[in-house]
């Protein structure tokens, strides 16, 4: 049995005084045992927040990591071994965003996966197309395609300790969302090309959805066979707000 996980990634927001507000709210919330919940704070926040949240039960993760695993000189950049000294569990790998604006290719994504895993930090594969992809029928070409990059280079049992977010990027920050059996078919395609290479792994990797999930969508969204939980972008910078999706993935 998968357990669910609800992460909430914060995205380029936050200055030390809202994210203290922002703690003091998750700290005040009531969260389901059955489900695991992170955060992905922007780095720059994220001692504040491992300090902020200590012996509650939420991890902490980053938003990128360096394609090295160790310290060394690459000017700007963040390795995972640093992460996993500043108290992070998770790491986000391949954010549609990332892959946009700072044209990060797969071979780039499979170093930084493969380092985040050097490390001990849990890899989320964020995977989905565009609008224009999903019009023109290349959805699962698209998915599959990005999905293959890890499979090809770092092997299925790659996925045994990672997680997959699948995230159509026209559904991102719109407020449009996938419709559950959108999303549903779409993780069942993913967890199919799993499985056609190890069954246990695709049967114990977990497969989140993001794009504009809210407390209003969430039960509807979760209750999907295949969906285990959500990456969270707007909705996840209101801690009363994040606390009901959370609380949607233990039902
Ligand atoms: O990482 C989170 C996703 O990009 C979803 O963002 P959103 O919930 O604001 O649409």
């Amino acid at each position: 049995m998968r357990r669910t996980m609800v992460a909430g990634n914060w995205k380029m927001h936050g200055t030390r005084a809202s994210v203290a507000e922002l703690i003091n709210g998750l700290r005040h919330l009531a969260l389901p045992s059955g489900v695991d919940v992170a955060v992905f704070p922007p780095c720059l926040h994220i001692n504040q927040v491992v300090d902020g949240l200590k012996g509650k039960s939420i991890q902490v993760g980053a938003q990128n990591s360096a394609v090295e695993p160790m310290q060394g000189a690459l000017t700007g950049e963040i390795s995972p071994s640093q992460l996993v000294d500043a108290g992070c569990s998770y790491v986000l790998v391949g954010h549609s965003e990332r892959r946009q604006m700072m044209g990060e290719r797969d071979g780039t994504l499979n170093r930084k996966f493969a380092a985040a895993q050097a490390c001990g930090l849990i890899p989320v594969l964020c995977i989905g197309e565009t609008l224009e992809q999903r019009e023109s029928g290349k959805t699962l070409e698209v998915v599959s395609r990005q999905l293959g990059s890890i499979i090809e280079e770092l092997g299925v049992g790659a996925f045994a300790k990672a997680v997959i977010a699948y995230e159509p990027v026209w559904a991102i920050g719109t407020g449009l969302t996938a419709t559950p059996q959108q999303a549903q078919d779409v993780h069942a395609a993913i967890r199919a090309q799993l499985a056609a290479e190890n069954s246990e792994v695709a049967q114990g990797v977990r497969l989140l959805y993001g794009g504009s999930v809210k407390a209003a969508n969430a039960v509807e969204l979760f209750g999907m066979p295949d969906i285990d939980g959500g990456l969270i972008g707007g909705a996840s910078l209101n801690a009363d707000e994040f606390g009901a999706i959370c609380r949607a993935a233990g039902n």
